[in-house]
């Protein structure tokens, strides 16, 4: 079973890191996982071609005994069709009235900020891991939109939850699960980490439940305060539609995907960022000039100065390309037979899009492998935009938390650096190979944040 596991385990970092050959689709590129049909689409122009020209076929979501095992709803999971578009169409009017929509918005995101400053500022210079804050502060601006409130960094039930969470997205890219979606009868085996992932499912759905009871009460229906008012109204509104997808279960999906979602990848995001400059002071000194120059101390940043700030925004870009926080996007299926760069691809195939091999792809980008903000500047300073830049995905599918994400990163990374000077404690070098899972994350360490 070792030498299995390892085999898998073997295979996925292969297709992650080295098919980057961009003159191909590596169709029927076979993860060998007991029949599931898989195609690896690989660079910028097949990526392109699949999932923005004919992106009404390369929309769905496999159905993987796994999901099954978890069942799986909701949006993100969702398979292409009435589901996915009323739950989409809700969550999107959800962000634009209760989130990055409105002005009033970015002041929660500075209040939180200064709660995560705060907190970072009681380790006094101390090295410290900052996942847990960093992971407090995301998703609370994530809850409220859901919740329309934050929870305390010392609310444990609460972080229990998130832990849980977390441990199951890297659980969901184990070899274990790998093994169950090929061979579903593992799942009555009684040990295996598809075992731990289906009890953490649960742990979290109850957990959920409980909250989303709670903050329902006291709601005046049609006069929605967050998300789960708003799923209400409609569920209430379709009571009498037998075809309706709002249930009372796919509403604590919803809400268990798009806290994971948000929390799993903007976290990661921002400790690759804080791991990055601290590893390269000069950056880090140039990301300074601009904040003092632009922000100053008085005030906090806020994102009227995003477009005077070209270096911050190209250090961002340069850690969402580099780091790819989600390597392989999330899978995709077929909803027709297809024919993508003179291979057929049959209807409902996973497919695999290699972000990660977009972000490499020496067509677009020269020196891939060296971690340079300049890429994204012209010879003024000023930011560019490239068009091989993807850690959102592309198409129908693409990311629904991307504006939210962008703000996100913004606000807390300048705040940051605004009050801070990060530094690894004295000769520690940090392990800069990311931990595999569906996101990538950096294995943990220790930064100290000593006040400026
Ligand atoms: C750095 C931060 C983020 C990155 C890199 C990221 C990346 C992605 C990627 C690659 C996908 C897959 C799209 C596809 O199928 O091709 C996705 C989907 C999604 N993301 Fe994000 N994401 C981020 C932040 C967020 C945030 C903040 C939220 C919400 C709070 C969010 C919510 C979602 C949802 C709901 C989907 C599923 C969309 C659908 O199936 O229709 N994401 N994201």
């Amino acid at each position: 079973m070792e030498q299995t596991n390892r085999t898998i385990h073997d295979r996925l970092t292969h297709v992650i890191r080295n098919c980057t050959d961009t003159d191909y689709v590596s169709t029927k590129y076979t993860l060998d996982l007991g029949g599931i049909s898989t195609v690896i689409v690989n660079g910028y122009d097949a990526v392109k071609e699949c999932l923005i020209r004919q992106s009404d076929i390369f929309v769905d979501r496999p159905s993987l005994p796994l999901f099954w095992g978890l069942n799986l709803r909701g949006l993100l999971n969702c398979k292409y069709g009435r589901g996915w578009t009323e739950h989409r169409k809700l969550t999107v009017n959800c962000f634009r009235c209760f989130g990055p929509g409105q002005k009033s918005f970015e002041n929660k995101i500075a209040e939180e900020c200064m709660f995560f400053l705060d907190a970072v500022d009681t380790y006094k210079g101390k090295p410290f891991d900052a996942k847990l804050l960093v992971t407090n502060a995301v998703s609370n601006i994530t809850n409220l939109i859901i919740f329309g409130e934050r929870f305390t960094y010392d609310d444990t039930e609460y972080q229990h939850m998130m832990e849980i969470f977390s441990e199951n997205i890297e659980l969901a890219a184990s070899a274990w699960a790998f093994l169950y979606n090929a061979f579903p009868w593992i799942g009555l085996l009684p040990f295996g980490d598809h075992q731990r992932l289906f009890k953490n499912a649960a742990q979290v759905y109850d957990f959920l439940l409980k909250i989303i009871q709670r903050f329902s009460e006291n709601r005046t229906p049609q006069n929605p305060r967050h998300l789960i008012d708003s799923y209400l109204d409609e569920l209430e509104k379709n009571t009498n539609d037998l075809e309706t997808s709002f249930t009372m279960e796919n509403l604590i999906f919803t809400v268990g995907e798009i806290i994971i979602a948000g929390t799993e990848t903007t976290t990661n995001a921002l400790r690759w960022a804080i791991l990055y400059v601290a590893l390269y002071p000069n950056i880090q000194g140039k990301v300074h000039q601009e904040i003092d120059a632009v922000v100053g101390q008085n005030q906090m940043p806020s994102l009227d100065h995003k477009s005077q700030m070209p270096y911050t925004e190209a250090v961002l870009h340069e850690v969402l390309r580099f780091c790819n926080i989600a390597p392989l996007g999330i899978f995709r299926a077929t909803t027709k037979d297809s024919t993508v760069r003179g291979y057929s691809i049959p209807k409902g195939t996973m497919v695999i899009t290699n972000l990660y091999s977009v972000h490499f792809d020496e067509k677009y980008w020269s020196n891939p492998e060296i971690f340079c903000p300049e890429r994204f500047l012209d010879s003024n300073g000023q930011f560019v935009k490239k068009e091989a830049f993807v850690p959102f995905s592309l198409g129908r599918r693409h990311c629904l938390g991307e504006q939210l994400a962008r703000i996100e990163l913004f606000l807390f990374f300048t705040a940051l650096l605004q009050r801070f000077h990060l530094h690894f404690p004295p000769g520690t070098i940090p392990n800069l190979k990311a931990k595999l899972g569906m996101t990538l994350q950096p294995h943990p360490y220790l930064v100290a944040a000593e006040r400026r």
